[in-house]
């Protein structure tokens, strides 16, 4: 059994640390709150993020130190925009051998870095081939409560991907494999954009129809700036993207569709982000998912309205009708062909 110490005390870091503990792992849970860490232990409850009780030989840690004494594994599940900070702090305590895993969904604003490539700047001693990204749709209430989930781990190191594989797999929790690092960071962080859209469509009053078209263009979309920056293609058909894209367009546990349907029903981003409590990467990915699409001059309409919906208050309504009556087209003409030449000589 390994040690394993998971950074970040939230919904997601808490439900992956009880499928470790489940899984016979030491456990520590390290938190950046003092007074979390003693209700965590006090009480083997973390209310504000999660209802269920937490298995007791989870410990959680305040001092980072103490929580990477001797671990083999770190899971690192910090919100996006704390990346940077937290592997700042790890980079000058990590002195022996470890696999970092990370489980954050998001792309940074202005760098337009995926979260891989944020740790591997930070971390002197540590290659951007060893990184393990773990995604797929897996709401944390679900995971937390033993419910079946199934996830991908990409690693360019095959060895890393089958440690961590093996580290989280059990009867409610299969885990595959991957080698497409941008693929697999990608799909996870940019269908949250898709979700918001899906939550202001219900907002809206729309109906199936209206969710299902931005489910399958969104993910048309996304595929196409994911294979322009590298990724392949058919990653988007697999668990971290239609799996991820159908799981937060769908559930009300999504905090992107959650705070996308505020907006719609015509709340405005500030209201909604103090209403929410929780992380919405939607938000921060959108920005950067905006800025690339226009930097590599791909075409992302929906990403572009959601865009505009957030940060220049344009009314949602207004962002279908343009959606609506854009140029006529074929469906599936730059997929197909994006495919093709992928797969034919
Ligand atoms: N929730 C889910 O179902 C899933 C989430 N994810 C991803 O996991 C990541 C984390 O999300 P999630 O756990 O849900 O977020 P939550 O909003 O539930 O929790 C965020 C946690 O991070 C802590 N935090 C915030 N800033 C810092 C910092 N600078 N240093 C250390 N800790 C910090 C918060 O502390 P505090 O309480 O003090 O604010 C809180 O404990 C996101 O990228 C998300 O997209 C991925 C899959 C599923
Ligand atoms: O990524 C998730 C489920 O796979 C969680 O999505 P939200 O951040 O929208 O809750």
């Amino acid at each position: 059994m390994s040690k394993v110490a998971v950074l970040g005390a939230g919904s997601w870091g808490t439900a992956l640390s009880i499928v470790l503990a489940d899984n016979g792992h030491d456990v520590r849970l390290w938190t950046h709150s003092k007074d979390q860490a003693e209700i965590i232990n006090s009480t083997h409850k973390n209310e504000k993020y999660l209802e269920i009780m937490i298995p007791e030989k989870i410990k959680a840690y305040h001092v980072l130190e103490e929580a990477l004494e001797d671990v083999s594994d770190i899971i690192l599940v910090v919100p996006t925009k704390a990346i940077r900070e937290v592997c700042n702090d790890l980079n000058k305590i990590v002195n022996h051998p470890v696999r970092i895993t990370h489980a954050s969904k998001g792309i940074e604003p202005g760098t337009l870095k995926r979260v891989s490539q944020l740790i591997d700047e930070e971390m002197d001693s540590y290659k951007y081939e060893d990184i393990v990204v773990l995604s797929g749709p897996s709401h944390a209430e679900e995971v937390a409560m033993r419910q079946p989930t199934t996830v991908t781990v990409a690693s360019i190191n095959e060895e890393n991907a089958k440690g961590a594989q093996e580290l989280f797999f059990n009867d409610a929790f299969r885990v595959y494999t991957s080698n497409d690092v941008i693929g697999i960071e990608l799909g996870g962080a940019l269908k949250n954009i898709i979700a918001l859209g899906a939550g202001i469509s219900d907002g809206l009053g729309y109906g199936d129809n209206a969710k299902a078209a931005l489910i399958t263009r969104g993910l048309a979309e996304i595929t196409r700036l994911g294979t322009s920056l590298g990724a392949n293609p058919l990653s988007f058909l697999g668990l971290p993207g239609v799996g991820d894209l159908i799981v937060t367009c769908t559930s009300v546990h999504s905090r992107n569709w959650r705070a996308g349907n505020l907006l719609g029903k015509g709340r405005n981003l500030n209201e909604v982000l103090d209403q929410m409590g929780m992380v919405v990467e939607g938000v921060r990915t959108a920005k950067a998912a905006y800025q690339f699409a226009s930097e590599q001059k791909v075409e992302m309409p929906i990403t572009n309205g959601i865009y505009e919906i957030l940060f220049n208050d344009k009314k949602p309504r207004e962002v279908v009708e343009q959606l609506m009556n854009r140029n006529k087209r074929e469906e599936m003409d730059d997929l197909a062909t994006l495919l093709r030449n992928r797969y034919t000589r």
